[in-house]
């Protein structure tokens, strides 16, 4: 097979971040490698890096993302599910972000807080060269997951997003719960998955996020869309909604975000990715 001798901006940044965490550069060449990467050409790369030399990118040709408007922002200003009415407090068509009030009572996200405390770990990422599941660098959070109703509040939640997004309990994963202190943060990312890690028996491509603030963070902690110049403040019961993928299997790559540190206090936050089609394997 030919071996890849050329290189992203994506993955040019994805580098540069990964070195400024401290993370060999021999180690980032030789994951290359393995990925199929020309050896000579990883190495001369991660020198250029290393070196803060120009390093020549191509771009992939893309189709431009076909925004589909999703079922959520199908009804009015205010959506009302079976026990809530949740206020739609802003609008961005691209990427498509809704800000939602009043997605979850303060009671709620007091026990939430509260029932997650103590099963905490370290967050994990998805390594992007590797696949490899590993201790985040860039995420510095640590959180926890919950079966698909766990426990009785959870299954409320569940019950609830999907009657805001219209989207089946079954394509939603397990509620993931974060929490960061002071200096913690997420850096810029994609919730959807790349290519090659699709699964159609996992319920293929993640479309669609429901992020939850659980608490107001006196500074800092803002999620942000860098490349719409997009930040939102966390606010006890409210959460964003987020929509990057369309029928057709295409990503938004407007959708990139991050968590900045924390200045003072803390944060938590709820996290529901949403798949195209329903989980049939769960972990
Ligand atoms: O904490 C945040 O504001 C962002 C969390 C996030 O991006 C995620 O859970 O995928
Ligand atoms: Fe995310």
């Amino acid at each position: 097979m030919e071996k890849i001798a050329h290189i992203s901006n994506e993955l040019k940044d994805w580098i540069l971040n990964t070195l400024k965490t401290g993370v060999n550069p021999e180690a980032i060449a030789s994951a290359m490698i393995k990925k199929g990467f020309d050896p000579v050409f990883a190495y001369k790369t991660l020198l250029n890096l290393v070196n803060n030399k120009p390093v020549e990118t191509v771009v992939r040709e893309q189709r431009p993302f076909r925004y589909e408007v999703p079922e959520i922002a199908k009804t009015g200003s205010v959506i009302s599910t079976s026990d809530r009415e949740i206020k739609v407090l802003m609008r961005i068509e691209k990427p498509f972000i809704l800000y939602l009030d009043n997605v979850l009572s303060h009671e709620e996200c007091d026990i939430l807080i509260e029932m997650s405390r103590k099963r905490l770990k370290p967050s994990k990422v998805v390594d992007s060269v590797t696949g490899e599941i590993k201790a985040a660098a860039g995420r510095t959070s640590s959180g926890t997951y919950y079966q698909l109703s766990e426990a009785p509040l959870i299954g409320t939640i569940e019950g609830r997003i999907m009657q805001l997004t219209n989207f089946p309990i079954e394509n939603g994963e397990g509620l993931q719960v974060l929490h960061y202190k002071v200096g913690e943060e997420y850096k810029p990312h994609f919730d959807y998955f790349p290519e090659n890690k699709i699964q159609a028996s996992t319920g293929g491509q993640r479309i669609a996020t429901v992020l939850m603030y659980l608490n107001d963070v006196p500074e800092g902690g803002e999620t942000i869309f860098p490349k719409v110049g997009v930040s939102v403040t966390p606010k006890k019961g409210s959460a964003v909604f987020f929509h990057y993928g369309n029928s057709q299997g295409q990503v938004d790559r407007l959708s990139l975000h991050s968590s900045i540190p924390v200045v003072d206090g803390e944060k938590w936050v709820a996290t529901k990715w949403l798949r195209e089609s329903e989980i049939l394997e769960r972990f």
